[in-house]
């Protein structure tokens, strides 16, 4: 198993990961249990945070207390199914900062192409948590973190929703440094590169293109 991975299986995650995955549920209730998962899953990956005591008075007495110190964060957000974890992660963490990656995997080939990229200008200055909730070939989250490395991101994490083993190998073959968090990991990829069991094409379901 990869040191690196993380699977987060607290009951109420998965009680809403189990509707993400059915076919039934609405293009409205779909979108939402993502959001809430997405919320759930910045506890794990804010975990290592750095914290700091300040000095404050309560009504009752002073005290030191910790806040987060260190690097500022940022949220990387793999357009367009990675718009759907943001919403939920930057609830919790009102001032992170937000770069967006736009990438689509061309059907044919299973390899990304790349349409938009916009980050803050101190990226590289910044912790960086990059989102998508599918991870499959694994080829899209690879080479979003090797652009942000490009731009001297240093510090990076990667969350996602689902994993396939496929996905979780070529990503700690290529970038081993990188803390990988997953919902889940699933049984294998079909012969289109679609995660199985899986929840079925993200971008579509969260935005009803299909
Ligand atoms: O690990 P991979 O094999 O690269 O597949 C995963 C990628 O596929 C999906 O995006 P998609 O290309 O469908 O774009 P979309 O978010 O615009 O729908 C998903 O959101 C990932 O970015
Ligand atoms: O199962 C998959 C694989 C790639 N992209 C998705 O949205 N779903
Ligand atoms: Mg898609």
């Amino acid at each position: 198993m990869n040191p690196n991975l993380t699977v987060i299986d607290h009951p109420l995650l998965q009680h809403k990961l189990t509707y993400v995955r059915s076919a039934d549920t609405t293009t409205d209730n779909f979108r939402r249990l993502v959001r809430e998962i997405a919320s759930m899953m910045v506890y794990e990956a804010t975990r290592e945070l750095s914290t700091e005591l300040i000095e404050i008075t309560t009504p009752v007495a002073s005290c030191r207390a910790p806040v987060i110190s260190g690097k500022k964060l940022c949220l990387v957000s793999i357009l367009r199914a990675g718009n759907g974890m943001l919403d939920g992660m930057i609830e919790l963490l009102p001032g992170a900062r937000v770069g967006h990656i736009g990438l689509y995997r061309d059907p044919a080939t299973l390899q990304p192409v790349e349409y938009y990229f916009k980050v803050p200008e101190d990226i590289e200055e910044r912790q960086v948590i990059v989102i998508d909730p599918m991870l499959a070939t694994g080829n899209s989250a690879c080479a979003a973190l090797s652009r942000l490395k490009e731009e001297g991101v240093s510090s990076l994490s990667f969350v996602c929703l689902l994993a396939a083993p496929e996905g979780l190998a070529a990503l700690a073959a290529a970038h081993p440094d990188v803390p990988v968090m997953t919902a889940a990991v699933d049984s294998h990829l079909n012969e289109h590169g679609y995660i199985v069991p899986g929840l079925g094409d993200a971008g579509d379901r969260l935005f009803g293109t299909k």
